[in-house]
């Protein structure tokens, strides 16, 4: 059987970035005069990448945004996030201790997060846990991104993984989607960026801290998904 492989969402799930993300959309949008927004607000705007989250600001706002005005504004921020990394963001309470306790047993970990490459790798890097990782895709290494299944099939795929024995473990439906589009077990976690409560996504488990993500979880999680597999051939 191929090793087992955890792959963690990144923002919301691994690392609380929330206060670095307000400050730079603030900083954004601060400079067309937008309202400043607020963490209840950024649960609404972030998981699919930059881009996306200045426009849904706008929308917020009911501002029009223009293609040159979204364009200059995502240059803005990108230099904004990217002087100021790793910022005041932090792995959650616990997050290394897990890590350390999956791979002991030699499960293998990977990232999947919406994030750009462009922003991630360095964050990682700065925050000391890029090596933890035997694979990291973003929101923009493929032509799609979660929810859809292609993303954790890449990131699978790249990890030297496979799908009946990796589960994904991430705090919005963008995660818990991609799992279940993709077929594999998902984890959600209580404390993230979700604008709903985790449990009606359905996922497989819900955790409140990294003390409750343990390897028995995993590969439970992964025996009743061959199982499933299996009755389903
Ligand atoms: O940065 C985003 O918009 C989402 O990032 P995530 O997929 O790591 O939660
Ligand atoms: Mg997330």
């Amino acid at each position: 059987m191929t090793a087992p492989l955890v792959i963690f969402d990144l923002d919301g799930t691994l690392i609380d970035t929330a206060p670095d993300l307000i400050d730079s959309l603030n900083y954004t949008i601060e400079d067309v005069g937008l309202q400043p927004v607020t963490f209840e607000d950024l649960t609404h705007l972030v998981g699919q990448g930059v881009r996306v989250m200045i426009r849904r600001a706008f929308e917020l706002r009911r501002v029009a945004l223009d293609e040159p005005t979204a364009a200059r504004l995502f240059d803005r921020y990108m230099e904004h996030y990217e002087a100021q990394m790793p910022g005041r963001s932090r792995p959650y309470d616990g997050v290394v201790a897990c890590l350390d306790r999956l791979s002991a047993v030699g499960m293998r970990l990977a990232v999947c997060t919406n994030k750009s490459e462009r922003l991630a790798f360095p964050l990682l890097e700065k925050l000391g846990l890029l090596d933890r990782f035997v694979a990291m895709t973003c929101g923009d290494t493929f032509a799609v991104r979660k929810p859809d299944a292609q993303h954790i099939f890449g990131t699978i795929e790249r990890a030297g993984g496979d799908p009946t024995t990796s589960v994904m473990i991430g705090d919005s439906v963008n995660d818990i989607l991609a799992a279940q589009n993709a077929g594999i077990p998902s984890i959600a976690v209580s404390f993230g960026y979700s604008d709903v409560a985790v449990d009606t996504l359905n996922p497989d488990r819900v955790i409140s801290g990294y003390h409750e993500l343990t390897v028995e979880m995993v590969e439970t999680l992964i025996s009743t998904d061959v199982k499933r597999v299996a009755a389903a051939t």
